[in-house]
């Protein structure tokens, strides 16, 4: 992976403390977003890992909201088609759904029953893993609709908050760690 590309990405996000409550060190990626080259070269990074590792993918499933920055250009520049997971009561529809509790929190996501359909091959895109509940929750609502998930793809790895190990043997991958 291209170390320089990595050190720009790096460089582009930067961290607010107590935000958006007391004891949270807030990685933001809008200096990420708002510079052009950064942003391709997140996506060019992200395509690199994703054809590198799985042969056929058939849907990129993006989570509410900060994993629709990144999903749908991921999706876009593979060729194939996006999948929402949204917050609850934003989706019309057949719905599942699913609490969850995260870093700051506690939620409810969902997804379209029909979204995907049984043994269809997946990677979930999410900006940040911190301990994990989102996009844990996310899987869930995947294994429900018999989605085979190939990976969890996110952009930053909150290390010491040990999201990966919530996955259990799912595959995932981080370009950045923190610690
Ligand atoms: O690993 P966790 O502890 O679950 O935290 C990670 C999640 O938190 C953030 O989303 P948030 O719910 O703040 O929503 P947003 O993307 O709309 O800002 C981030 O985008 C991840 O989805
Ligand atoms: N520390 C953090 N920074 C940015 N987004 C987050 N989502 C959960 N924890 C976060």
């Amino acid at each position: 992976m291209s170390e320089p590309g990595l050190r720009l990405l790096r460089d582009r996000v930067r961290a607010f403390p107590d935000f958006p409550e007391p004891g949270v060190l807030f990685r933001d990626i809008s200096p990420l977003l708002k510079d052009p080259v950064a942003f391709r070269t997140l996506i060019d990074l992200l395509e690199d890992h994703v054809k590198a590792s799985f042969p056929k993918i058939d849907f990129i499933v993006g989570l509410d909201s900060r994993g629709f920055l990144i999903g749908p250009p991921l999706a876009q520049r593979l060729g194939i088609g996006f999948v929402p997971v949204r917050k609850k009561g934003k989706l019309p529809g057949a719905t599942q759904s699913i609490s969850y509790s995260l870093e700051y929190g506690k939620a409810e996501l969902e997804i379209q029953s029909d979204a995907v359909e049984p043994g269809q091959k997946v990677v979930i895109v999410d900006d940040l893993l911190a301990t994990g509940g989102t996009m844990c929750a996310a899987c869930e609502l995947l294994k429900r609709l018999k989605a085979e998930i190939l990976e969890c793809l996110v952009v930053i790895e909150l290390k010491s908050l040990k999201g990966s190990e919530k996955l259990n043997s799912i595959p995932f991958h981080s370009l950045l760690q923190y610690d």
